[in-house]
């Protein structure tokens, strides 16, 4: 059977990756199997489209994503998920401007960072430490605090003020994760990924609250800067950062931080899981970026549907050609080529360098085999070792009590 595939991303990334499987490029008017479509790829999902994907087409995306790319419905959905989990009274996303000053009349010394909700690259983002330099922003600018008269929203969140630094220099990290479905949620992480460091140390005294090259980690913001180096893009390996927090904090506690992670993204799923337009053609990979305090508490900031494959050093090139390559191997099934009939349980091999964060279809089967219903134990032992052949640890190590560290943020619309 040959395989095509489509895309609007020239990227050689995904275009080798797929010509390396002997996949043949086609254009979005021919038969695709696969394809990256930013912008065209909506009308794919649209009933009124008339377009049926037929069960050797899969698609980049799930047609929602914004769910949980977008950051203002990001926040709306883990605080919807914490309160239903934790039946507590949490902090209800405001979308006004009222309640986000009673709460930062709790903390009044704290910092806030202000967010465009539709913009990225660090683009529109600010700091404010006093409630006065937030309304003069408001007098200032074209939209004042009236709905009506603007489109543009923005998140405001609580400012993580003591990142943990290396070299004294403030870093976030960012880290893929695959999601091949929602309902049932199955879910698997990127073994590599890279820290983004700022070019000039950290200092978080009021002078240099307008200075984005000590507080915004973005590439696309840093590279602007008179120190930043091109040979090494300002980022380090997540391998070297474990290595270097086990040398300084110790193994356990560096253990601890990573299965918090991998506990953090698992539970940012699941607190989108229920919005999100299943179909079973679709698979997508996410990019996470996090922050680390000084405590070695791991924060969400924000998750991307469409996380850059552009490459700023050789390392780079070599990661993101793995990833799309290990992505590649995971959903396409072992006959070869797209189909939707399959059950979307990769082999042990085929996984690579992603490990297994979530797999809901395992768990039911170890509830199954525990309860010993639906199934004999015989049936259920035979189901369940062959898929015990994957490292299902993370899943038996999650926590019960839910709180995903979502940086503290309100809503305002402006
Ligand atoms: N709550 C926070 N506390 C501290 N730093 C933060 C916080 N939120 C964001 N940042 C810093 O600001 C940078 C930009 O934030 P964010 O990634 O949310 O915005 P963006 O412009 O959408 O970026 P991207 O292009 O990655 O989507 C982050 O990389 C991080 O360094």
């Amino acid at each position: 059977m040959k395989v095509t595939f489509c895309t609007d991303l020239d990227k050689s990334v995904v275009v080798a990756n797929c010509e390396k499987r002997g996949w043949v490029q086609v254009g979005p008017e021919d038969d695709w199997l696969i394809a990256k479509k930013e912008d065209g790829y909506k009308s794919l999902f649209s009933v009124d489209s008339g377009y049926r994907m037929n069960d050797n087409q899969i698609i980049n995306h799930f047609p929602n994503h914004y769910e949980i790319s977008r950051k203002d419905l990001l926040v709306k959905n883990i605080k919807r998920y914490r309160r239903d989990l934790e039946k507590e009274v949490t902090f209800v996303l405001p979308a006004d401007y009222n309640m986000f000053v009673e709460e930062y009349r709790k903390a009044p010394q704290s910092t806030w960072i202000m967010k465009p909700c539709g913009r990225s690259q660090g683009s529109g983002i600010f700091l404010i430490n006093k409630l006065s330099k937030l309304k003069r922003w408001s007098r200032e600018s074209k939209n004042p605090f009236q709905p009506q008269l603007s489109k543009e929203s923005y998140v405001i969140s609580r400012y993580i003020e003591n990142p943990l630094l290396i070299g004294g220099k403030k870093f976030d990290l960012r880290l893929y994760v695959l999601v091949t479905s929602f309902r049932p949620l199955k879910a698997y992480q990127f073994k590599h990924g890279f820290c983004r460091f700022c070019t000039v140390k950290y200092d978080s005294s009021v002078a240099e609250l307008d200075n984005m090259y000590v507080h915004l980690t973005n590439v696309s913001v840093q590279k602007h800067g008179s120190e930043y180096n091109a040979l090494h893009g300002g980022k380090m390996s997540v391998q070297n950062l474990r290595l270097y927090l086990e040398s300084t904090r110790g193994k356990a506690v560096t253990e601890t931080l990573f299965d918090q992670i991998s506990w953090l993204i698992t539970h940012s799923l699941k607190a989108v899981a229920p919005v999100i337009a299943t179909d079973r053609h679709c698979f997508e990979c996410y990019g996470y970026d996090i922050i680390i305090d000084n405590k070695l508490k791991p924060w969400l900031i924000e998750v991307n549907a469409s996380p850059s494959l552009t490459s700023t050093t050789a390392n780079d090139r070599i990661l993101k050609h793995k990833l799309l390559d290990n992505i590649l191997s995971i959903i396409i099934p072992p006959c070869g080529y797209p189909d939707v009939r399959w059950n979307k349980i990769p082999s042990r091999e085929a996984m690579r360098d992603f490990d297994l964060l979530i797999d809901e279809d395992l768990i039911h089967l170890q509830e199954e085999m525990e309860t010993g219903d639906k199934y004999t134990v015989k049936q259920t032992m035979y189901r369940w070792n062959r898929y015990a052949l994957f490292n299902c640890c993370r899943i038996s190590c999650l926590p019960n009590k839910l709180k995903p560290n979502l940086a503290e943020r309100c809503v305002l619309e402006l």
